[in-house]
């Protein structure tokens, strides 16, 4: 009889952020930390129970972004950004299930009407940037939290002001059309984030995949007060490659459309992206070049880019 080794459960590690004893000090927080530190390192990603945006707001939230997309196409493409992929995304052949949306600076009400104006210019819709931007401004706070810990755990104490400052938010807000067949169809391709921190909130249609470094594939359950939380390739460069940045899609099946929203840090132009000299040494040398990362942005969507294996190591990688 040969040794069994016993599987891992596919799932993610599931992480409480609704403590309310959560403050920098307390044992409660230096415990987490660990948790975040340890899931991050192992799968990239894992599911943050928090519950400081109220479900109302999270219905609303998603009756906004019904109205959104019901909006005619040529509505859409009102939506529009310098930077690439930051405005309307959709009718793709590889991905035809696939639409999204960008706002950027959602945590700055200014810059949410300034999003939502062209796309109902008679209309009175303050009601839906009022609720994009409270929505986006309490999930900064669990980006930010996050992000302290990281840094933390990594002994960066003292980088941590200058790294929060060095990232805008992106919120994208997302439509998977339901594939209406037996079969699954692919929403969205196999990509890892390109940014910071990515952090996910879904309706109750499921599709989300992760994929593990032993490359299975996780499907992504989460419950209703649950957001996933995700590294992405700019984090992991920034950290040597402490933590990983995983590969994920989203795969569609049923009847039922999906919705989804994604909060992005992303570092600002201009700004350049180095792992610290703490974290450089013998056992860990430099794995990347510094970069900007809008210029690896700009890289990542040439041909080049797309058929890289990993973008980031052929962009930057030593
Ligand atoms: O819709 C989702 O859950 C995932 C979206 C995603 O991976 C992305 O926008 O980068
Ligand atoms: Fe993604």
């Amino acid at each position: 009889m040969g040794s069994e080794t016993p599987l891992l459960p596919l799932c993610l590690p599931v992480i409480d952020f609704s403590n309310e004893y959560l403050k920098p000090g307390e044992p409660e927080w230096d415990l987490t930390s660990a948790d975040v530190q340890k899931a991050l390192q192992d799968y990239g990603c894992f599911e943050a129970s928090f519950d400081r945006i109220p479900i109302e707001l999270r219905k609303l939230v998603f009756e906004t972004l019904e109205e959104l997309f019901d909006l005619p196409l040529q509505t859409k493409l009102r939506n529009v950004s310098k930077k690439p992929f930051h405005g309307y995304v959709g009718q793709y052949p590889m991905v035809p299930l696939y639409e999204s949306m960008g706002i950027e600076d959602p945590d700055v009400a200014e810059r949410v009407n300034a999003f939502t104006k062209p796309l109902w210019p008679q209309g009175n819709n303050s009601f839906s940037s009022t609720r994009i931007h409270t929505f986006s401004k309490k999930l900064s706070d669990l980006d930010i939290t996050i992000r302290r810990m990281i840094m933390e755990s990594f002994g960066l104490d003292k980088y941590i002001d200058e790294h929060l400052h060095s990232t805008n938010y992106l919120l994208r807000v997302m439509k998977y059309k339901e594939p209406d067949t037996e079969e699954t169809k692919l929403g969205l391709n196999a990509h890892t984030d390109k940014n910071i921190v990515t952090i996910l909130y879904q309706n109750h249609v499921e599709g989300l995949e992760v994929q593990t470094k032993d490359n299975n594939w996780i499907k992504v359950k989460p419950s209703k007060d649950s957001f996933i939380v995700m590294i992405g390739d700019s984090l992991h460069a920034m950290l040597n490659g402490r933590l990983h940045s995983p590969n994920h899609r989203v795969m569609m099946t049923g009847t039922e459309t999906r919705y989804s929203l994604g909060l992005f840090s992303i570092p600002k132009a201009g700004h350049i992206i180095s792992s610290p000299e703490e974290l450089v040494d013998e056992e860990h040398p430099r794995l990347f070049k510094p970069f900007d990362h809008v210029e690896f942005l700009q890289f990542y969507y040439t041909q080049a880019g797309q058929r890289s294996q990993s973008a980031l190591k052929t962009y930057c990688g030593i």
